[in-house]
């Protein structure tokens, strides 16, 4: 089936393959593996901070994206190995990736996202680079920016901080 297809091959793109390069080059970096320290910026979305039922799959994987590398760079492990780990959640940005079609697990979600995408404010290619590079200037390891509507990049570590404080209730 064309989805199964679809599905797989967003996962590995955006879970196996950077994870896996992830790790590659966290344990090619770290100092205490006679690495020279360094830093990983890892794509999410802004999809990965709420939950919305058009894009199951991708939200997945974009949320995956989220919750590994705010872990691998915990401060924990960022003070033994000194590779800092940062994470962008852009918002919609004008690339070819939303001027193609973007095929849904089915035609009526597929309508609701086109309109969407429409409606959602598009950042220029320009401002989501200048926010990444802001991140990289001043984020800490483990720490989440928001880049998106062609606003200044934001620190939103203690937002996701907070909502994991939420989650967690009850665990322990
Ligand atoms: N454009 C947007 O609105 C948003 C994009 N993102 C994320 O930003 C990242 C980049 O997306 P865009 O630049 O927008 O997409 P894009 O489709 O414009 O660019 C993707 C690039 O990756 C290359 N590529 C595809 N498969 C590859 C592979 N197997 N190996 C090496 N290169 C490969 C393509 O040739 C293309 O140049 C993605 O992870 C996407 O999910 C996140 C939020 C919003
Ligand atoms: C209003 C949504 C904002 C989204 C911001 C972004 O991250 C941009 C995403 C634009 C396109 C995403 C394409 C994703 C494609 C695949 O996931 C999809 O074709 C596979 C199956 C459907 C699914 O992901 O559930």
């Amino acid at each position: 089936m064309i989805i199964i297809r679809i599905t797989l091959g967003i996962i590995f793109m955006s879970v196996t393959a950077l994870i896996t390069g992830s790790l590659k080059a966290y344990n090619w970096m770290r100092k205490d593996r006679d690495g020279k320290g360094g830093t990983i910026i890892n794509i999410s979305s802004i999809v990965a901070l709420y939950q919305s039922p058009l894009m199951p799959v991708y939200s997945a994987t974009k949320s995956a994206v989220l919750q590994f590398s705010n872990c691998l760079g915990k401060t924990e492990i960022f003070s033994r190995t000194d590779v800092r780990v940062i994470t962008i959640c852009f918002g919609v940005t004008d690339t070819n990736l939303i001027r193609g079609r973007v095929e849904c697990i089915d035609k009526e979600l597929e309508e609701k996202l086109l309109v969407a995408l429409q409606k959602f404010p598009t950042q220029s290619i320009d401002s989501a680079v200048q926010g990444l590079l802001t991140a990289f200037e001043s984020g800490t390891s483990g720490s989440t920016w928001l880049i998106t509507t062609n606003k200044p990049a934001e620190d939103i570590t203690k937002n996701v901080d907070k909502a994991y404080e939420i989650l967690r209730q009850g665990v322990f």
